[in-house]
């Protein structure tokens, strides 16, 4: 931000000066201390005098929203040294606040991201160009990651396949974010990137970037410069610093001897005036008030601590300046200036790497490279890198005595640092300096230290004139131009990381911005419908499922029934157990009952078997249903074990028959069996036993005639078969007697005498015959009759027949519960599924929201940080 007020355009100090160009002048002593900046006024005064008439011409503000203005001064004190340089001065401090201004909220915006970065994932795209960073670097990729936690590369290469081409985003050009981590080539890393792994290194990325800024911060507001002088080895970059000094501080040779860091420093106002070297060892941290944190050494044991690399880790030089405070860098009264001698740039890589990680806390980088042999690789690397981030190095073409061909080396050399930092050789004459160190110490008095001064006072003149003229471009650059030494690559470092995170933010919104759209696509075109479909479809199973059960239980039910029924049914149409003999009468009829009980139980056990199996057809339909319909989503944790159905006991109907054998059980006279044992054919008797239905042995008892007429009536139409048949009943039933005893009330008694016994007799023992004889069909009638009224009266049909059909209900209600659970899993899963993609959508469109605020927030920073102007008052050109 300019200082300067618009409208009109911005004149720099020098517009306002005659001659700007011997920076020596500008600090003489004569005006420096008479001229002040008084901010509460407004205005740039002397001690005693006004240096302004009373017109209010062209403004200077605060910058900062002041209204404080600056009168315009007369040509005579704008044109003084002392205005320019308090001028400056006030340029300086505003262009600092500004950025540390800057700075501060370039540090709230990476707070920020990184707060974002810990509620939702930040797409980082990283800088390598291979193939599996494509793959990283598309934003399916990326998600995917994010949701699936592992990278399975086979599916992401598929992914990527399918994506369309220009929804592939290309791996961004980062300019700090790729300087200051290089994430993107760290394999290892990679191959096991996950989403925390993810957001641990991009938080990594942003904390080091809050670090650095951090740094940065204290770089710009230290009221210190720092000149790190760097270079080949033995390029002779101890004897430049010397000759910055005036002085053999630092030790020279011809072999390689500086392995030690060393930074020089203004023993007056920094040690109380007393020369000494602190060396620091290895692992403590330099605190000047704390002796144990150093050990103190006289100068003169430089020439040894030099290489005791292996001991110190840098070396404190405080040196005293006798020179007076125009000439001495190091005592220039205005700032407080330190030269670092740093190692041969091939030194081992600590060192370099040291060397690489202290640049953010110097301001200006000398490199000095040896004439006679241009600049190796690393020197190229080296100033290649420093000029990115500082924008200007200093180049010293040392040894250049040596050259024979000057011209040819100057332009060999300027094309290369053409290459390699285009605006230091734009600046060529202020930045490139061909010198010959050793000779500018050399001079007529010889020798180190106070002593060398000449009698009056002067410090000798230097044997190289282009010496002097390095030493003036220095100061200037330090001194007089500080906006540009120490703040423009604090500037240009801020740019350069808000245009990162600029990108890293729009093509995060882009992405966020698709995936909110893929992602709505997804949950109305596939999740969606997908649980509807399932809710639908687990209703519709559900009641098949049902209604299978219900039949298969049904024909179940109705089976068993029907076999008990029938079972019983079909008893007593023949023998069950073979006639042994009346003698074995008992145990046949025992063992009659017993085989009769046990077909009843068989017939339970058929029915059972054949549940077995039609509930094993209805849980493999019901199985099948479920497969049919979930697919691979389908699991089945149980397998159905028929033989573990109907293990409970099932012959309790033997303790509810009643097995008491009865005398009356083995008789069962009927007109079929007296014609069976008559041996008339079966065929007959059956065509025939439709008109012989109606006589039963009731209704024969009951047709028995009561009179000798009515016998008279009866007898001509039922003779025979019937009368015989009456008469074994009536034998049985003890009515024969009493019969006989009515029939003798109306027959002559001497009739009857000789009539009837002999009837009564032979009919008696026909029908004891007959009776006898039909004991082993008459039982199993009796008995079959006997127990069919049992088992009407227990239900044993229906009892049995509901259990069995309970018990495949049950059953089947297993693999019914099995598909519907499966039926819920899958719901579930795509009611998460749905939840999920509902959850990331709403990220996205927050993602998306955030990325847009933040653009506009960053670039509200960047205009801030680009009006920050650090060059238009110093022309470096
Ligand atoms: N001819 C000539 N010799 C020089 C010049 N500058 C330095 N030397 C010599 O080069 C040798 C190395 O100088 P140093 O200053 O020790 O070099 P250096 O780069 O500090 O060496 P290391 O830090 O040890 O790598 C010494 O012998 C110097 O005298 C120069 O401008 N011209």
């Amino acid at each position: 931000m300019s200082p300067l007020d618009k409208p009109g355009p911005k004149k720099s100090p020098d517009d306002y000066s005659n001659d700007d160009s011997d920076a020596a002048t500008l600090y003489s002593p004569d005006n420096v201390p008479s001229m002040m900046y008084v901010p509460q006024e407004g205005l740039l005064t002397t001690n005693a005098n006004t240096l302004f008439d009373g017109d209010l011409g062209n403004s200077l503000s605060s910058g900062s929203g002041s209204s404080s203005k600056l009168r315009k001064p007369r040509q005579s004190s704008m044109s003084s040294p002392a205005f320019q340089a308090s001028l400056k001065q006030m340029y300086f401090n505003e262009n600092r606040a500004s950025l540390d201004q800057a700075i501060h909220h370039t540090i709230d915006l990476l707070c920020e991201l990184v707060q974002e970065n810990k509620v939702r994932p930040i797409f980082f795209p990283t800088e390598s160009g291979d193939a599996e960073n494509v793959l990283l670097n598309s934003p399916q990729a990326h998600l995917a990651l994010v949701r699936n936690k592992l990278l399975d590369r086979k599916v992401v290469q598929k992914t990527v396949e399918k994506a369309p081409l220009d929804s592939l985003l290309a791996p961004l050009d980062f300019k700090v974010l790729k300087l200051g981590l290089q994430m993107g080539h760290n394999k290892d890393i990679l191959t096991s990137l996950d989403k925390k792994t993810i957001s641990t290194l991009l938080d990594q990325k942003l904390s080091l970037q809050i670090k650095y800024l951090m740094n940065l911060k204290d770089r710009v507001d230290d009221t210190s410069s720092k000149v790190f002088v760097t270079g080949d080895l033995n390029a002779g970059k101890s004897t430049f610093c010397n000759a910055l000094l005036r002085r053999k501080v630092l030790p020279e040779d011809q072999q390689p001897c500086t392995s030690i860091f060393c930074e020089v420093i203004d023993a007056k106002t920094e040690n109380k005036g007393i020369e000494e070297v602190h060396a620091i060892p290895i692992g403590c941290e330099y605190n000047q008030r704390d002796e144990s944190s150093y050990e103190r050494h006289p100068i003169s044991k430089l020439e040894d601590l030099v290489y005791e690399c292996d001991k110190y880790s840098l070396l404190k030089v405080y040196v005293l300046d006798y020179r007076s405070a125009e000439q001495s860098l190091l005592g220039n009264g205005v700032i407080d200036i330190r030269l670092i001698d740093a190692p041969g740039l091939n030194m081992d890589s600590y060192q370099t790497t040291q060397v690489f990680s202290r640049q953010e806390e110097i301001d200006l980088v000398v490199f000095v490279v040896n004439a006679e042999n241009h600049f190796t690789l690393s020197a190229k690397e080296f100033i290649a890198a420093a000029a990115a981030e500082k924008r200007y190095v200093f180049i010293v073409v040392n040894r250049f005595d040596n050259i024979r061909d000057k011209e040819k080396c100057k332009a060999k050399i300027l094309a290369q640092v053409k290459n390699l930092s285009p605006d230091t050789h734009k600046n060529a004459a202020d930045f490139v300096h061909f010198v010959s160190s050793s000779d500018a110490l050399l001079h007529p008095g010889g020798g180190d230290g106070p002593g060398d001064n000449d009698p009056d006072g002067n410090y000798p003149e230097f044997a190289d004139p282009n010496f002097d003229h390095l030493d003036a471009a220095l100061r200037r650059f330090i001194l007089d131009k500080r906006s540009i030494s120490k703040l423009l690559p604090a500037k240009n470092y801020l740019l350069n990381l808000l245009g990162d995170l600029k990108s890293l933010s729009e093509v995060n919104k882009r992405i966020y911005v698709q995936e909110q759209d893929r992602m709505k696509g997804v949950l109305n075109k596939t999740i969606g419908p997908k649980f509807d479909r399932m809710v639908q479809e687990s209703l519709s199973v559900g009641d098949r499922i049902h209604r299978m059960i219900e039949k298969t239980a049904t024909l179940v039910y109705d089976n068993t029934r029907t076999e008990i029924l029938d079972t019983v049914e079909n008893f007593g149409s023949e023998q069950v157990v073979p006639y042994s003999g009346l003698q074995y009468a008992y145990e046949y009829a025992k063992e009659t009952q017993r085989k009769m009980i046990d077909t009843i139980v068989l017939s339970v056990q058929m029915s059972e078997e054949r549940a077995k199996i039609s509930t094993e057809e209805a849980v493999n339909d019901i199985i099948k249903l479920g497969k049919s319909t979930l697919g691979d989503e389908f699991l089945t944790d149980k397998t159905f074990k028929p033989d573990l159905m109907f293990t409970r006991k099932r012959d309790h109907i033997k303790r509810s028959l009643d097995d008491l054998v009865d005398f009356m059980d083995f008789f069962d006279p009927s007109l079929e069996s007296v014609l069976m044992w008559l041996g008339i054919p079966k065929d007959f008797i059956s065509g025939v036993s439709d008109q012989l239905s109606f006589i039963s042995p009731a209704g024969l008892i009951s047709h028995i005639p009561t009179s000798v007429n009515s016998i008279r009536e009866v007898v001509p139409q039922q003779l025979t078969l019937q009368t015989v048949y009456a008469s074994t009943k009536v034998i049985t039933t003890g009515a024969l007697l009493s019969k006989a005893y009515s029939l003798s009330t109306i027959v002559k008694p001497s009739v009857a005498k000789h009539a009837i016994m002999p009837i009564i007799l032979g009919a008696g023992g026909f029908t004891l015959l007959y009776l006898i004889s039909d004991i082993p069909n008459a039982y199993p009638r009796k008995q079959a009759r006997k127990l069919k009224k049992q088992v009407m009266k227990l239900d044993y049909a229906h009892v049995n027949a509901d259990r069995i059909s309970r018990e495949c209900r049950l059953v089947l209600n297993y693999p019914s519960r099995q598909v519907m659970n499966n039926f819920q899993t899958s719901l579930d899963k795509r009611s998460v599924e749905k939840e999920n993609l509902e959850k990331e959508m709403k990220n996205a469109e927050l993602s998306s929201k955030y990325f847009s605020d933040m653009l506009e927030k960053i670039n509200i920073r960047v205009s801030f940080v680009e009006e920050i102007d650090l060059e238009s008052i110093y022309s470096v050109e």
